[in-house]
């Protein structure tokens, strides 16, 4: 078996998911000459396609964290588009200072089921999607160091794999199975936050451009009026943070007392931590 090129697959509606995952996959296909290319499955277009990869492709497939797991409603997407077909993969989860929980290991599952070898996993620190007030700026210069590291590592990983000509077990991930529910957001009194229904409002200023209408994952957003929410938010923030009229915000008093809570309790730096196929953990000190 030999690697013949090298697939970044992400979903990423803030961006930080696609840095991370793009960072890792060229490093690979520098360090080991190799063809690199992207699938970004974020908007609404990309979710009519389906994807088949091969036995000679490594793929870094990337999602962020949503309430401790990978996002719900990118979960049927993971499900039903990406077939592996033996390929190698490398599941990567962002998460925004708080906790991963189990999100890498309900990544790493439904690649093993979706027919992927899990070689290698990471989970990565970024800017928080709500505020930036967490993680700030993250990842920064260390935090790319180590994600260079980690390719760099999946690269002797590979090696060693094509030697040997064996598969190896399902990459071990912290984490716990069956896989527990969703973490439940909790406002400043330590009780539950409920913004499921929670939508973005837009300020008049407000110029009609469109822009948040194309970058809605979930092709919500009206074109005639894009103040109205016709469908599902997943409160993804893409809107949000890519108005270049800073127009669109969320006043929804139980989603900005979950901001305030992990702004307060989640100030600590939190650390990348990366697992390699040996069936040891190996998280970054
Ligand atoms: C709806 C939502 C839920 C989130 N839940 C968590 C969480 O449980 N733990 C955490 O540390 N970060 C959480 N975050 C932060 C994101 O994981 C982080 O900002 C991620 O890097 C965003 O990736 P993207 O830029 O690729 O969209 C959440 C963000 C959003 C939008």
């Amino acid at each position: 078996m030999k690697i013949q090129s090298i697939k970044t697959v992400y979903f990423s509606a803030t961006g930080n998911t696609k840095n991370v995952v793009k960072l890792i996959g060229e490093t690979i296909a520098r360090n080991m000459n190799l063809s690199y290319k992207e699938i970004d499955f974020t908007l609404p277009q990309a979710h009519k396609d389906s994807y088949e990869f091969t036995k000679e492709e490594l793929v870094i497939f990337g999602t962020p964290v949503y309430a401790g797991r990978v996002p719900n409603k990118v979960l049927p997407m993971i499900q039903g588009l990406f077939q592996g077909n033996d390929a190698f993969a490398v599941p990567v989860v962002t998460f925004g200072n708080r906790n991963y929980d189990n999100a890498l290991i309900e990544l790493r599952n439904e690649l093993e089921n979706n027919h992927f070898h899990t070689i290698a996993a990471g989970a990565f620190v970024a800017q928080h999607a709500f505020t930036d007030q967490l993680a700030t700026m993250r990842p920064g210069k260390s935090d790319q160091e180590e994600i260079r590291g980690f390719a760099k590592r999946i690269v002797t990983i590979v090696e060693m794999i094509q030697t040997l000509g064996e598969i190896p077990k399902p990459v071990h991930v912290k984490g716990i199975e069956p896989i527990p529910p969703y973490y439940t957001p909790l406002g400043i009194d330590g009780k539950p936050a409920k913004f499921l229904k929670a939508k973005p409002k837009t300020k008049s200023n407000c110029d009609h451009c469109d822009l948040c209408v194309k970058v809605c994952p979930m092709g919500s957003i009206n074109s005639e009026d894009p103040s109205k929410i016709d469908g599902i938010c997943i409160k993804c923030q893409a809107c949000v943070k890519k108005c270049p009229k800073q127009a669109k915000y969320f006043d929804d008093p139980a989603f900005l007392s979950h901001v305030e809570m992990l702004k307060r309790n989640y100030q600590r730096a939190a650390k990348n931590e990366i697992f390699v196929s040996d069936g040891r953990e190996n998280e970054i000190q």
